[in-house]
């Protein structure tokens, strides 16, 4: 917030000087914060070549060295945003307001003619799926590190679904759109861009309706049909990947691995899930990643109202001891699968703080229906599968997670 803040102090000083020479990053004239084209151009070498960092299905992306010093990134959205140009910065003004440790900082936007670009804080270290998987960079996570990328995503996630002054539904959430700072802390982007590309009932906004291959909950990619529940889904499959250390779908691998949703679900299945967790991480805790894994699978349940909420699955990661429902067999991405509009959640919180207490689990579930019980061992950890009661509790002997 560093830029922000002097930023903002300078547009003070611009007040009570009247002087319109404080710095030419910013034009405070609507009440925003609004860039000049002159100032990106020149902080961007004149979106150079070099300067670019990547292009998204917005358009390219460009980094910027502002004239105090400060590092942007400058995405120049080339899609028609078919907003006039009081309702796009009516929209960005609200997005200014959105706030979270983990999202990207947006710290405004410039509209000069038909050209709209968004201006947002500099992450280096790029996304996440550059890490994840690439092979010289995986070691860098490790267990803790991934599991507190995680745990931020979900955070993220939950202030965007129920905490923001605006809900916003992301619609895209992947590894390449959770961007890393330099302590590897996970920052949600791209978030609210829909927003700024309305459908209008007669043009389909096939770019961002359609999401991303892998990642799109069924009702959302095969009906239209969009609720919270479409980024659970997107934010399971994440989990899932960050886990393994591998693409949702990864046609070079065997027919039975490809697609890592079906994988997840036969390992869990046949009680070896821990066999999905990344042959690359030497060590890590066996019952936050068995938990996980289970709570990826249930966020990528076909039906709707069998997914919990990023409320339920926040609570969850930072709970010491809870029940998990033993989830059904994923949805496999463009399937159509049976959904409903209920948003109730499909987790219950176990409160009592015994390792090997099984709880009733009130949940929708579509999965195994064994009566059988068993209990494992995992350290100091031990979770009790109750298959009569299609659960699993989770119990932490270690403090402070
Ligand atoms: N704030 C930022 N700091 C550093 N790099 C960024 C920033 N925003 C985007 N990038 C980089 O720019 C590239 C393009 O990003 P962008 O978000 O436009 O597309 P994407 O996420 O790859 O695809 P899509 O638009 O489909 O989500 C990516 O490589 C991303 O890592």
């Amino acid at each position: 917030m560093g830029f922000l803040s002097s930023l903002c102090s300078c547009l003070e000083k611009r007040r009570k000087s009247g002087s319109a020479d404080v710095g030419a990053e910013a034009d405070d004239k609507e009440d925003g914060l609004f860039f000049e084209l002159r100032s990106l151009q020149i902080a961007t070498n004149f979106f150079s070549d070099l300067n670019q960092l990547g292009h998204g299905g917005f358009g390219p992306v460009y980094k910027g060295l502002m004239p105090n010093g400060q590092e942007v990134a400058v995405k120049k959205l080339s899609l028609d945003s078919r907003q006039g140009i009081k309702e796009f910065t009516n929209e960005v003004k609200l997005l200014l307001k959105i706030q979270h440790k983990n999202l990207v900082i947006l710290f405004g936007c410039c509209v000069d003619g038909p050209a709209k670009m968004l201006v947002y804080e500099y992450l280096p270290n790029k996304s996440l799926d550059c890490f994840l998987f690439a092979k010289e960079k995986s070691p860098s996570l490790d267990w803790t590190k991934r599991f507190q990328i995680v745990t931020g995503i979900a955070r993220g996630l939950l202030y965007l679904h129920e905490e923001a002054p605006v809900r916003i539904i992301h619609r895209d959430i992947k590894a390449s759109n959770i961007l890393l700072d330099e302590q590897l802390n996970p920052k949600i982007s791209d978030f609210g861009l829909a927003r700024l590309f309305p459908e209008d009932g007669t043009h389909v906004n096939t770019f961002k309706i359609s999401g991303t291959y892998g990642y799109m909950a069924p009702e959302y990619a095969l009906h239209g049909y969009l609720s919270v529940k479409a980024d659970v889904f997107s934010f399971g499959v994440l989990l899932l990947e960050i886990i393994s250390g591998r693409k949702s779908s990864d046609r070079r691998l065997d027919p039975q691995k490809a697609d890592l949703l079906i994988y997840a679900w036969e390992l869990f299945q046949e009680r070896r899930t821990l066999e999905l967790v990344d042959s690359s991480l030497e060590n890590y805790d066996a019952d936050e990643a068995a938990m996980c894994i289970q709570l990826g699978l249930l966020c990528c349940q076909p039906t709707v109202s069998d997914r919990p909420d990023m409320n339920s699955v926040n609570l969850t990661l930072s709970s010491d001891s809870f029940t998990l429902p033993r989830p059904g067999k994923p949805a496999t991405q463009g399937r159509v699968s049976r959904w409903t509009t209920d948003s109730s959640s499909a987790l219950t919180k176990n409160t009592t703080t015994t390792n090997t207490t099984t709880t009733n689990a009130s949940s929708t579930l579509t999965g195994a229906t064994n009566a059988t019980s068993s209990t494992k061992a995992f350290g100091g950890n031990s979770f009790v599968e109750d298959y009569s009661r299609n659960s699993i509790s989770y119990s932490s002997m270690d403090e402070g997670r």
